[in-house]
């Protein structure tokens, strides 16, 4: 793939990235770079992109659809299926962090606080 595809980037070191745990910040300023380059950032309003992810949830849920309850790990799918579980979750995922990012969110912070604030609202089970 092409130097200019990927704006200086290897796919080397996208994908070291990868395998270091790439953080949410990372990944938001790859999204804006990516809509930068392609000159999107007008198309990435909050709106267009709240209508993107669910669009991609809906894409996501179809792949689950008329396969009745799946096992955890999902042992009995093709490699290509799980492939394409990757992909889609990907695609909310990317859109989400873009949606939280255009609208001044830190999506990281906000989403460490929630789980304290969940952690409060639900205490877990006290044995003795
Ligand atoms: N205006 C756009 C269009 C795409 N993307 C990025 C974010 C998603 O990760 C991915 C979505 O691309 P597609 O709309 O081509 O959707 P799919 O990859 O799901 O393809 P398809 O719908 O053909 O399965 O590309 C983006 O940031 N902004």
């Amino acid at each position: 793939m092409g130097e200019e595809i990927l704006q200086g980037e290897s796919m080397e070191e996208i994908l070291q990235g990868e395998a270091m745990e790439i953080s949410l910040k990372d990944l938001s300023k790859k999204l804006e770079e990516f809509a930068k380059a392609r000159d999107w950032e007008k198309f990435h309003s909050p709106r267009n992109l709240l209508l993107a992810m669910v669009g991609e949830v809906g894409e996501l849920s179809e792949i689950f659809q008329w396969r009745g309850e799946v096992d955890k790990g999902l042992p009995n799918w093709e490699e290509s299926d799980k492939e394409h579980l990757g992909e889609e979750l990907s695609d909310v995922l990317l859109y989400l962090i873009r949606l939280a990012d255009i609208c001044g969110i830190d999506l990281g912070d906000a989403a460490a606080k929630k789980i304290v604030k969940n952690a409060i609202k639900y205490p877990p089970k006290v044995t003795f």
